[in-house]
């Protein structure tokens, strides 16, 4: 694993799709073993940073370093893991929910994906920590929507990568899997894992975040909870359409 000492360091990227310009010039970077909040309207550029961050949408200028590399390099090498924001897992399909956690070894197996003691001992450590033990195994479908999203943190978890991105995880939970989630984030935390969620609950994010980024396609703010979460800085983020 690389022993480059910053997760993230964003140098003034743009990027987006053909005729949007989803994310300009924006700067940040997240220090190791932090929790950052990004906070930003609908349309504001969240997913396309984490997207960006994945390797998934080309920087049209600028530059985005993982741990000292590419974001390719940087998944290739098991630094990242992701909870995307919508599953494409079909709910139909008969997969049981430990089969799903199972999927976050894929990157420390070989090519026919046995898998080894460690691989079974970090699916149930998951399991355990997002109280999903009890329905490993059950169809994936068979879940509610606040549980399917807790198994698909696990999967995240059980990757066991020093770098979680997590795409809207609060997003249809109820607060008692809300407060869960944050308290599995913190365990990483003092694991040494850096942490990057999007979220709409302004409520939770004074004590869910060290750091908080407000984007609104640019950077607004960036900062400690306190100092960002000002009712003219929200103003600017959340109440006024996008220019
Ligand atoms: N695949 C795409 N093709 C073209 N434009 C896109 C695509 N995905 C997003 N966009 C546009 O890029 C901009 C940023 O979208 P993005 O999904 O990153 O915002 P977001 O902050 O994640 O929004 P939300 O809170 O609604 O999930 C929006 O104007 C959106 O319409």
């Amino acid at each position: 694993m690389s022993t480059h000492p910053t997760p993230v360091v964003v140098d003034s990227l743009t990027a987006g799709y053909p005729g949007v310009t989803a994310l300009e010039e924006v700067s940040l970077s997240l220090a190791p073993a932090t929790v950052t909040a990004l906070l930003g309207a609908n349309g504001s550029g969240k997913s396309t940073l984490f997207s960006a961050l994945l390797g998934m949408v080309p920087a049209s200028s600028g530059r985005i370093r993982i741990f000292g590399t590419d974001s390719a390099r940087a998944r290739r090498r098991n630094l990242v893991s992701y909870v995307p924001q919508h599953e494409q897992i079909d709910p139909t399909f008969p997969i049981t929910v430990e089969q799903v956690v199972m999927m976050g070894r894929y990157p420390h197996m070989g090519f026919v994906r046995l898998s080894r003691p460690a691989d079974r001992d970090a699916v149930d450590e998951a399991l355990a920590q997002t109280q999903l033990s009890e329905y490993r195994r059950r169809s994936i479908g068979e879940l509610s929507g606040g549980q399917r999203k807790r198994a698909f943190v696990a999967r995240a978890l059980a990757q066991q990568a020093p770098l979680m991105l997590l795409d809207e995880p609060f997003a249809g939970v109820d607060r008692t899997s809300e407060r869960l989630i944050t308290g599995v984030l913190h365990n990483l935390r003092a694991a040494g894992t850096t942490v990057l969620i999007s979220t709409h609950h302004l409520e939770g994010v004074h004590r869910l975040a060290d750091e908080v980024i407000l984007l609104h396609r640019k950077i607004l703010a960036a900062g400690p909870p306190e100092t960002v979460l000002t009712d003219e800085q929200l103003a600017q983020a959340f109440g006024e359409a996008l220019s």
